[in-house]
């Protein structure tokens, strides 16, 4: 793809397209393209924004809740959706298929339009079929060209992407790749216009090449697959995310990006330990991660136990053992540790670990995953072996600190965001603007006013209202620079704040300022004690 390639969709000019100089193989010879600034960016600045990924597909669970236009999501909100989505919207299904869903008429004749039109009766064909949600972004692709819907600008840099037919022939996947595919052909009514092979690498692109689909709290919707996005190369060290607002996907800094400095986005969890981010990239996206921190090899924070191995107590080296007989997953490459016998028990216990969290993730029923969550959660405490902040046990408290609010137990969750507002988020996401640090900010910051309301007394002498408006204050502050200024979530908080203000200053006066900064240093302080309610 030639230098200065733009996309139609764009909003902002400000990257193009050239030779990737992370894509690269063992021999370092660069096998692929990527995004690069055309500028010289600050850290937490707008790149570039779209205003719609070229095809966003729904997954199975969110299709029945969620608009398939604007993706506003409708029920059981995560608390960082429920800030932005006003109440009482509903979405209402597509009269002709079924199958999708909108929340206004207005979304549903722009869907109609981009090209439902020519898709709704093979959506009401395939009726009662549990479809992947690859297989219809690969149909709305197909269909979508087919009526001259995608320019050929897109369509040729869609077809750039790696089809990676080869390593799935490799992975002995070809074959289920060439099943979805002749389905996707045939249900979409394309199968007269591109040959079976063509779908097939379409089919293979989607899979390899597709990003999550995100609401502006980063909660999984579905996939996204788009000619501009799709060339963005992953690091474990990105300089740059996408975050949506609404149907506008945009690129923001990390940290500053040098004019000409390739873009490069996280495809996995960056805070995983060495060999499951190379385990994770190598099954899904099929390369060996060769970033700035992968060079460093398992020798970062992310890599650090709490106590060497050889001093792991008699009960866990009996667990572990009987892990290492009965379970193939103790020894996959995702949990290498190292060779000795007490690496191999401690990459036994780390298996296990991400096995619960694995487990637990799709678990729909809230006292099931507890337990799970729990159990896994003890055995990274009670072996000695994990950091707070070392995965996955940071993430199997994420988990907790939902199905605790789920559950209603606010003050269990209250003291478990403490724990990582102090000692988790500064490790694993050390800017203050990193988008995933900022919305679990705002969680904590909803979780403090429910408690302020429900006059909850966590600690003696803390006062709530004045924690939680400290919380606001800061992501009303961060939210800027992870989201910006126009993003909805941003403008929800800077409301909230508003209103907060207001209510302060209608209880104390015009003095209502230096009054709450007198109380802060105090708070402050009582927070930080509130970090060692829980291990
Ligand atoms: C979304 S595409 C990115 C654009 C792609 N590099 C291209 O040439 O069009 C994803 C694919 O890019 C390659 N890729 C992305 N990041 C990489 C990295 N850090 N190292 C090696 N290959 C990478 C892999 O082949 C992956 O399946």
């Amino acid at each position: 793809m030639p230098e200065g390639t733009r996309s139609g969709d764009l909003k902002e000019n400000s990257f193009y397209i050239g030779r990737s100089e992370i894509c690269v193989n063992a021999s370092g010879e660069r096998i692929g393209n990527g995004l690069f600034a055309s500028h010289n960016y600050d850290s937490a600045q707008l790149i570039a924004s779209l205003t719609r990924p070229l095809v966003a597909s729904l997954s199975r669970e969110r299709l029945r809740d969620t608009c398939a236009n604007c993706f506003v999501w409708t029920e059981y909100l995560s608390v960082g959706s429920s800030l932005y989505v006003p109440e009482g919207t509903k979405v209402q299904a597509c009269a002709g298929c079924k199958a999708y869903r909108y929340c206004s008429k207005k979304c549903q004749k722009e869907a109609w339009s981009r090209g439902h039109k020519h898709e709704c009766k093979n959506f009401k064909s395939m009726a009662g079929k549990d479809t992947p949600n690859a297989v219809r972004a690969t149909m709305e692709i197909l269909v979508r060209r087919k009526f001259g819907l995608i320019s050929d600008q897109a369509w040729q840099m869609l077809c750039s992407l790696p089809t990676h037919l080869e390593d799935y022939k490799a992975s002995g996947k070809y074959e289920e790749l060439q099943l979805m595919a002749t389905g996707a052909g045939h249900f979409s009514g394309t199968n007269d216009t591109f040959p079976i092979e063509f779908i097939t690498g379409m089919y293979g692109r989607v899979l390899s090449n597709s990003l999550t689909l995100i609401t502006p709290a980063f909660d999984p919707l579905g996939l996204m697959f788009d000619p501009v996005l799709c060339h963005a190369n992953h690091s474990c060290d990105p300089n740059a995310y996408i975050v949506m607002n609404g149907q506008e996907a945009t690129i923001r800094s990390l940290r500053p990006v040098a004019k000409d400095e390739e873009i490069l986005i996280a495809y996995n969890d960056t805070t995983n330990p060495y060999a499951r981010r190379q385990s994770v990239l190598e099954a899904r996206w099929f390369f060996t991660c060769r970033c700035s921190k992968c060079q460093k090899g398992p020798n970062l924070d992310e890599d650090n136990w709490a106590m060497k191995p050889g001093t792991l107590g008699k009960k866990w080296i009996d667990i572990a053992d009987g892990i290492i007989k009965s379970e193939d997953w103790a020894s996959q490459p995702s949990n290498y540790v190292g060779e000795s016998l007490n690496e191999k028990r401690i990459a036994a216990l780390q298996g296990k670990t991400f096995q619960l969290y694995e487990e637990e993730s799709q678990m729909e029923h809230p006292a099931q995953a507890a337990k799970a969550i729990k159990e896994g959660m003890q055995l990274c405490h009670r072996s000695g072996l994990w950091n707070a902040y070392r995965q996955p046990y940071a993430a199997l408290r994420d988990d907790l600190i939902v199905n605790l609010l789920t559950t209603g137990d606010f003050l269990a969750a209250w003291a478990h965001c403490a724990k990582r507002y102090l000692y988790i988020r500064p490790k694993l996401y050390p800017q203050s603007t990193h988008p995933i640090r900022v919305v679990q900010t705002w969680q904590m910051a909803t979780l403090a006013l429910l408690l302020a309301s429900n006059k909850t007394q966590v600690i003696p002498g803390a006062d709530m209202s004045v924690i939680a408006f400290m919380l606001v204050v800061e992501t009303a502050q961060t939210s800027q620079g992870s989201h910006g200024k126009n993003n909805v979530f941003t403008m929800s908080i800077q409301r909230k704040l508003d209103e907060m203000k207001a209510e302060w200053s209608a209880g104390l006066g015009s003095n209502a300022d230096a009054a709450l900064a007198n109380m802060v240093p105090s708070q402050r302080a009582l927070l930080e004690q509130m970090g060692e309610m829980v291990e």
